[in-house]
Parts: structure tokens; C-alpha cells; sequence
């Protein structure tokens, strides 16, 4: 039915279009009585330009024939009707100025055609008469007239709308933008010749394209453009005609078919961040005192009022050794840092040649068909740290022909070291990294202060970094559930994980995140002694390092414990549960490594044993792990620890080796350090590549002192005993908890133990009470963690009685 209906109406194109043609043949020819009517109504039209009538005619008769379709009335052609009704109207005033004096203008109009007509059917071999632009001229100089005439003003009004009128129909034919017309050509007269003679051309193109191609696609094409258009850069959907693109690619031997790729540069999108900030002199090196920041970005509880130190006054730094135990203080006052605490991002990043990156694309072509391999650059990424050319090969082209060629296209770009990603994650090219002359510094802020980290769902939010795409990249500790952070030394890993505390101490409260700290070089964590996240002061000391996370694993035994009998499978649960009872609920627990390999070298086997436990049961429990190392030997992290620690950030490393054994592949080896990693969350197939977030001391140390001046730490957890050798059993003579003796009565009375039940019935913290279980363990009045089951009660109600007074006497 479809075809026979298509038939038919090409049948009727062509019917319709062959009767124009005819028609308009006979009026240009003034053949026969039929020819000579067409004639004349061509001049009644158009006066002594009536050739054009027909001719005119004659294209819309082609168009329908070869288009198969209605003449459209568009835009362009919309365009030339204006130009020749501007044109006969000037005509008709240029006739009508001279000729038309006293006598109606219609009737003058009428009579001078009537002499036209007259002169052409019977050429007396005078001088043609002036006829002006006939009745279509005539009509609209008569209402131009009307309209903007004054008299005596020789027509100036009319003049200056007919030259407007003609100018859009010019921009409306032509599709282009007058002003670029003038600009192209040296001069008017080049330009506008040169556009026209693209416009018939167009036109042309227009006609006689493939009869497949829709009227659509007629439509898609602008005149004035051939098919195979010059170089333009269109950055982010932007299209700029860049002539110095191909200028810049002059070195190279022009390729027969280069096609300019898409740009994507990473300010665009990073760019309104920057803007926002008004201090230009805002580096990571001139910062701002406190005072003097306006503009606060408070991300929560903004209206807080800023309150002195609620609890006793702790030693501030305090160092390792002895310290005061108490419990987790809940402060309701306590306000969260403002984002003013840190520099406003550099103005970095706007280095960037565009035309550089096209050459290069152009090179990188050229370099692999010099190699018999044929692919096109597809798009071209420029991120803070490289620029990725997304190279697409064509078909028959084996990818690891173009990897084989990493060290040819490093030489033929001049570029430090390229990183090959074949193929890049949900595309189907080959990406190419290569390195950017100048690094745009991603500051912590920015990353802070983009939606993806304020409006993020995660529990323990991380503010990573920026991709290559310029985006965010902020990770959830808590779906990581552990992260492993290695590289050489110098290569961005401390500053990595300065901005993961910062990200903590930006969105949690003391009471909310606690973290534990493990820092044997001692150079890079103790700037965060005092503040009141900390469960313990940084651990400094290797041996003592092995005690801490011993009682990490305590802990989270405990909290095992806890969960299990209150029938809650893991911390969320077990915490709406507490709410429900108006208990406080549990914080999240942050165990930061910083050196692996110190640890690994003073108690391997402890050191390891403990960090798989919490590795793999710490996660519903809500303790989470952030491992670094400069050394990523197989030695310090295990194939033990690796399988544990899912996610993984690699900084540079010296090795392929080393790459792999903290990725499981290639590629860090590739990095260009300060800051430049890769990021492999947990479940991701590969790693990305982004440039960290910058931090520096001092915006860390305003942090520490913003926390600090509200709230003194108050440590939970007990490391003055313990590590130099193994824990001394007999401890129970310390500073027992005020309510042992209490509690111990208790569980003698039930058989049983557990820190919930004390909590319960001494209304008191968790952390107390499991303190007091503790106490009791080492006492030898409970037995071991069971998991799930409450401890058992070791010793009878007489053996109590018998000891009790000796434990009272030693609390006094
Ligand atoms: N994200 C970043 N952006 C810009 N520069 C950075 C970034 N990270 C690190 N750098 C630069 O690299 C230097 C070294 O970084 P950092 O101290 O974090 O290295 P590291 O891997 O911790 O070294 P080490 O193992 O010796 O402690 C910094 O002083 C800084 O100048």
C-alpha cells in the first residue's frame, strides 16, 4: 500500500514539475498564445525583470521533480522571495522617481508596462522603456512609501527598509551570520561573492543529493557549508570555527581526511567552583587568616552558636603514655567546620591550547597510519592532571597493535609517559593519556563544596579528587568497606589522606566518627592529636601499633556481641534500636594506618592477623580501615591483607610490579605523582584516573584547631598499658571502674556477662561498660568473647564474696 501511495506521488512530483518547466519555457520564450499570457503576467509581476518569474518557476519545477516533494517554503527560500521583492521594489522607486511625477502611480505603473509590453511582442528596434519592477514592486514600494516616507526626503525612509529587508534576505538565503561573512573575505566584495557562490553551490548539493536522504536531512544541511566541513572545535557542544586548528597542524603532513574531534576540557564543568570564589589571590600557599573569611559555607547546622570547651580539659597534643580514660562525650553544641577553613581553589587550569590538542590528534593519526594502522580521534578530554584522545581504530584493527605502540606515539607527541586504556570503560575507543604541560591543582574545597559531596547519601563521604571529565569523585568508606593507599614516596598518599580525615571531620561530629590513628613515622598524623574524634592519642610507637589495633578487634568483638543480642544484624540496625531506647548509638569507627611496612616489620604476624579480622568482620560493625604504604611489596601487603582490603588507591609507584600488586594490573607505574592516582572502589571492574584533592598543613591545622576550641578529646580507649610486652594480665589493681564492684555482683547474680546488660542496668555508655567487661575479663571473672553468646561468669558467688574486698580496697 506504502510503495503504491510513494509511487504515486512521485508520479505527481513529477507531472507537476514538468508542467511548470513547460510553463516557464514558454514565457521565456513568448512561444505561442499560451507562452505569450505567461509572458505577459510575468510582466504585470515583475516588470522589466519578468525573465526572473519563470526562471524562478523553473527551479521549484526541478526541486519538486528531483526532491520528490512540495516545494518547502523555509527559511532560505523564505530569504530569496524577500531579496526579490526588496529588489523590485528598489526598481519600481528608481523608475517611479523618474517617471511617475503627476499621475497616479498605479496608472503610471499600468501604462509603462503596457509600453514594456508592446516593445517586447513588437520590438520596434527602440530603446526598451523603463517599466520599473512591476506590480509586486509596485505594491510594496507603494506601502514602504506609505509607511515611511516623508516628503522632499527623496525616499530615505523606503531606501533604508528595502536595504534592511534585502540584508535579512541575504542572512536568511545565505544561513549565515552577516558579520562572519564580512569577516571571512579580506573584504565585502570577496566575502559576500565567496558565500555566494558556497550558497549556489549548497543549493546544487541540495538538488541533486541521493534521492534515500530525507527531506530532514535536507533541511540539516546549512548552505554555505560543503559536506566535508573545515576544522571547527566544538568545546562541550559549542562549535568554534577555529582556522588556527588547521594552522597548528601544519607541521604535520596533513592527512587526507582529518575529522576535528570533539574537546571536552574539565574547567568547563569544574569552572563555576572557581568562579564562585572571589580572592584571586587565593593559592595553596596564601591562605587566609580565620578572621578575615566571609562567604561561609557551613554544610551543617549552620546557625549553631560557636561554644567553649564543655568537657574537663585534657593535655592538648597529648603524647603517647599515659592519658585519662572517660567516656564518649555527646556535645549538642558542637558545630560543624565551615568550608572557609579551607583556600579558595588556585586559578589553575586555564592553560590550555586547544589547538595544541588538536595537532596532537592530528599526530597521533598520522603516527599510527605511518604504521599501516588506521583509527580516528574520536573526542579529546583534557583533565587537570592529562588529556585523554579517544582513538577509535577502524574495523580490522587489533588493539593490542595500537598498545604495542605506546613508546611510538610517546615519541611522536613528545609526551613524559602515555597511558593506554583499551578499552576505555563503556566506549568503544582506545583512550590515550597524556600527560599536560601544566597540572591544575584540585583543592580539597572545591571538591567539598560540589553537590556530588554535599549531597551525598554516603555515610562516611571521601572528597577523592577530580576525574578526567572534571567530575567530583567522592567514595563512600563505608561501601569501600576498607581502603588500601599505596605509592612512592613523594607521591601524594599523606595529602590523600589528609583529605579523608578532613571529609570525616567536615560532615561528623566527635560522637558521631571516631577515629583511630597509627602513624610509626610519626611525621604525618600528629596534627590531629587532641582532637575530639580521636579514640586514642596517634599511635607513634610500631609496638604499641599491634596493641591499638588488638583493641580494635576488641572492640569490635564487643560490638558483635552487642549486635547479636539485641538480634540486629549489623551497626545501622543496631543503632535504631538504641534510638528507639533513647541509648546513644554506637559511632563509626576510622582506623588509619599511615606505614603499613613499619608495622609489617615489628610484629608481621600480629600486625596482619589483626587487620584481616577487622578487615573482614569490622564492616557491620562499623569500624572501617584506611591501610597506606609507601612499599606495595608483596611482603607488607600480604596476599592475606589484598584479599581483605577491597578498594584501592595507587599513587605513582617505580614499578609495573608494584602496580600490580596494589591494583592487580598495570598502569600505576604510568602516573605522574603529586597527586595523580588511580581509584578502584569496591565492585569496579577498572581503576579511574583522577587527580587527588590538594590540602595543605596549614588548612589541616585550622581544622584542628576549629575542632579542638570546642571540644577537648576525651579518649575511650586504654593504650597506657599495653604493647612493650603483652598486656599485663594483672591489671585488675589499675583504676578499676568506679561501678566494678557493682557490676560484677550483678553478673555473679545472672551467671552471665555483657556490656549491654550493664548498660542497661547502670544506665550507662557503651563504651564503659564495655570497659568494665573488660576489666572483669582481665580479673578472670568472665571468660572470653563467644561471639555471639554472653561471656561466661567464671568464678561462684562465695570466690567473689571472698575477693570483692580486696577489689574495693584497691579502687580506693
Ligand atoms: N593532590 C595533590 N595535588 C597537588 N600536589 C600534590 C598533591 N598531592 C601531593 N602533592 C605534592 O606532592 C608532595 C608530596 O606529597 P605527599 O607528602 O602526600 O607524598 P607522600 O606520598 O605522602 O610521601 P611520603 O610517603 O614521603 O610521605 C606534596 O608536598 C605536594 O607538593
Amino acid at each position: 500500500m506504502a510503495r503504491k501511495q510513494q509511487q504515486k506521488n512521485i508520479l505527481k512530483y513529477e507531472v507537476t514539475g514538468l508542467a511548470m518547466l513547460t510553463a516557464s519555457a514558454l514565457a521565456l520564450g513568448r512561444l505561442g498564445l499560451v507562452g505569450q499570457i505567461f509572458a505577459v503576467a510575468s510582466i504585470y509581476l515583475a516588470g522589466s525583470w519578468y525573465f526572473l518569474i519563470p526562471i524562478l518557476v523553473g527551479y521549484a519545477a526541478l526541486y519538486m521533480m528531483i526532491r520528490r516533494t512540495r516545494f518547502p517554503w523555509d527559511s532560505r527560500h523564505v530569504g530569496l522571495l524577500i531579496i526579490l521583492l526588496c529588489f523590485l521594489a528598489f526598481m519600481e522607486m528608481d523608475f517611479y522617481g523618474k517617471t511617475y511625477e503627476s499621475i497616479p502611480l498605479y496608472k503610471a505603473q499600468f501604462n509603462a508596462l503596457s509600453d514594456l509590453r508592446q516593445y517586447i511582442f513588437q520590438p520596434t528596434g527602440s530603446a526598451p522603456p523603463r517599466a520599473g519592477g512591476g506590480f509586486l514592486g509596485y505594491g510594496v514600494f507603494a506601502i514602504l512609501h506609505a509607511l515611511f516616507n516623508t516628503p522632499g526626503t527623496s525616499e530615505v525612509g523606503p531606501r533604508l527598509v528595502i536595504t534592511a529587508g534585502c540584508l535579512i534576505g541575504i542572512a536568511l538565503a545565505l544561513q549565515t551570520s552577516l558579520v562572519n561573512l564580512v569577516k571571512r573575505g579580506t573584504g565585502w566584495t570577496e566575502g559576500l561573492m565567496g558565500s555566494l557562490w558556497q550558497s549556489v553551490r549548497s543549493h546544487v548539493n541540495v538538488l541533486f543529493r541521493s534521492d534515500r536522504d530525507t527531506d530532514d536531512q535536507v533541511e540539516q544541511i546549512p548552505p554555505g557549508k560543503s559536506r566535508r566541513k573545515k576544522p571547527e572545535l566544538i568545546v562541550d557542544g559549542e562549535v568554534y570555527e577555529d582556522d588556527d586548528a588547521v594552522q597548528g597542524s601544519k607541521a604535520v603532513r596533513p592527512q587526507a581526511k582529518f575529522e576535528a574531534p570533539v574537546i571536552h576540557d574539565f574547567t568547563h564543568r569544574a569552572g563555576p567552583l572557581r568562579e564562585e570564589t572571589t580572592d584571586a589571590a587565593g593559592t595553596a600557599t596564601a591562605e587566609p587568616p580565620l578572621e578575615q573569611m566571609g562567604n561561609q559555607l557551613v554544610m551543617r547546622f549552620p546557625d549553631a552558636p560557636l561554644k567553649k570547651p564543655t568537657t574537663p580539659p585534657q593535655r592538648e597534643h597529648a603524647p603517647e603514655g599515659d592519658y585519662e580514660v572517660g567516656t564518649i562525650v555527646h556535645d549538642e553544641n558542637f558545630r560543624l567546620p565551615p568550608i572557609s577553613l579551607f583556600t579558595l581553589p588556585p586559578n589553575s587550569g586555564k592553560n590550555f591550547s586547544q589547538r595544541g590538542a588538536q595537532a596532537n590528534a592530528q599526530k597521533l593519526e598520522s603516527t599510527l597510519q605511518s604504521f599501516g594502522v588506521q583509527a580516528r580521534v574520536l573526542e579529546i578530554s583534557r583533565g587537570p592532571t592529562v588529556t585523554r584522545y579517544e582513538l577509535q581504530p577502524a574495523a580490522g584493527v587489533k588493539v593490542s597493535r595500537i598498545v604495542g605502540l605506546t613508546d611510538d606515539i610517546a615519541l611522536a607527541l613528545a609526551a613524559r609517559d602515555i597511558r593506554m586504556e583499551a578499552p576505555v570503560p563503556g566506549k568503544s575507543v582506545i583512550g590515550i593519556e597524556v600527560p599536560n604541560e601544566e597540572v591544575a591543582i584540585v583543592s580539597l574545597r572545591e571538591v567539598l563544596a560540589s553537590p556530588e559531596f554535599q549531597k551525598t547519601n554516603a555515610h562516611l563521604a571521601l572528597a577523592l579528587g577530580r576525574d578526567i571529565s572534571g567530575a567530583p569523585i567522592v567514595g563512600d568508606l563505608q561501601k569501600m568497606p576498607h581502603l588500601l593507599v599505596a605509592g612512592a614516596t613523594g607521591a601524594g598518599k599523606s595529602v590523600c589522606i589528609n583529605g579523608i580525615v578532613a571529609s570525616i571531620m567536615m560532615r561528623h561530629k566527635p560522637h558521631e566518627v571516631k577515629l583511630m590513628m597509627i602513624d610509626p613515622k610519626m611525621v604525618e598524623l600528629s596534627v590531629y592529636n587532641g582532637i575530639p574524634h580521636l579514640l586514642a592519642p596517634v599511635v607513634t610507637d610500631s609496638r604499641k601499633a599491634a596493641f591499638a589495633l588488638k583493641k580494635v578487634v576488641q572492640e569490635m568483638e564487643n560490638r558483635y556481641q552487642l549486635m547479636a543480642e539485641r538480634g540486629a544484624r549489623d551497626i545501622g540496625r543496631y543503632n535504631q534500636l538504641l534510638r528507639d531506647e533513647g541509648l546513644e548509638p554506637l559511632p563509626f569507627i576510622v582506623v588509619i594506618v599511615d606505614e603499613l611496612a613499619d608495622l609489617m616489620m615489628v610484629a608481621p604476624g600480629d600486625v596482619e592477623d589483626a587487620i584481616c579480622r577487622i578487615a573482614q568482620m569490622a564492616r557491620a560493625a562499623g569500624i572501617h580501615l584506611i591501610v597506606a604504604t609507601q612499599r606495595p611489596s608483596v611482603d607488607v601487603i600480604t596476599g592475606l591483607i589484598k584479599a581483605n582490603i577491597p578498594s584501592r588507591i595507587a599513587f605513582a609507584v617505580s614499578s609495573m610490579h608494584d602496580s600490580r600488586t596494589i591494583l592487580d594490573g598495570p598502569g600505576a607505574e604510568k602516573l605522574l605523582g603529586r597527586g595523580d592516582m588511580l581509584y578502584m572502589p569496591v565492585g569496579a571492574s577498572k581503576a579511574v584516573r583522577v587527580q587527588g584533592a590538594f590540602v595543605s598543613e596549614g588548612e589541616i591545622e585550622r581544622l584542628v584547631k576549629f575542632v579542638k576550641e570546642q571540644q577537648h578529646a576525651v579518649y575511650t580507649v586504654d593504650l597506657n598499658h599495653g604493647g612493650e610486652e603483652e598486656t599485663t594480665e594483672d591489671s585488675a589493681g589499675a583504676d578499676l571502674d568506679a561501678l566494678f564492684a557493682d557490676a560484677v555482683d550483678l553478673v555473679v547474680d545472672l551467671g552471665q556477662a555483657s556490656a549491654s546488660m550493664l548498660q542497661r542496668r547502670f544506665r550507662i555508655g557503651y563504651s564503659r561498660a564495655s570497659r568494665i567487661v573488660d576489666q572483669m575479663e582481665q580479673s578472670g571473672i568472665v571468660g572470653p568473647f563467644e561471639g555471639s553468646k554472653p561471656r561466661e561468669v567464671m568464678i561462684s558467688k562465695e570466690q567473689w564474696l571472698q575477693a570483692k574486698s580486696s577489689f574495693v580496697r584497691t579502687q580506693e
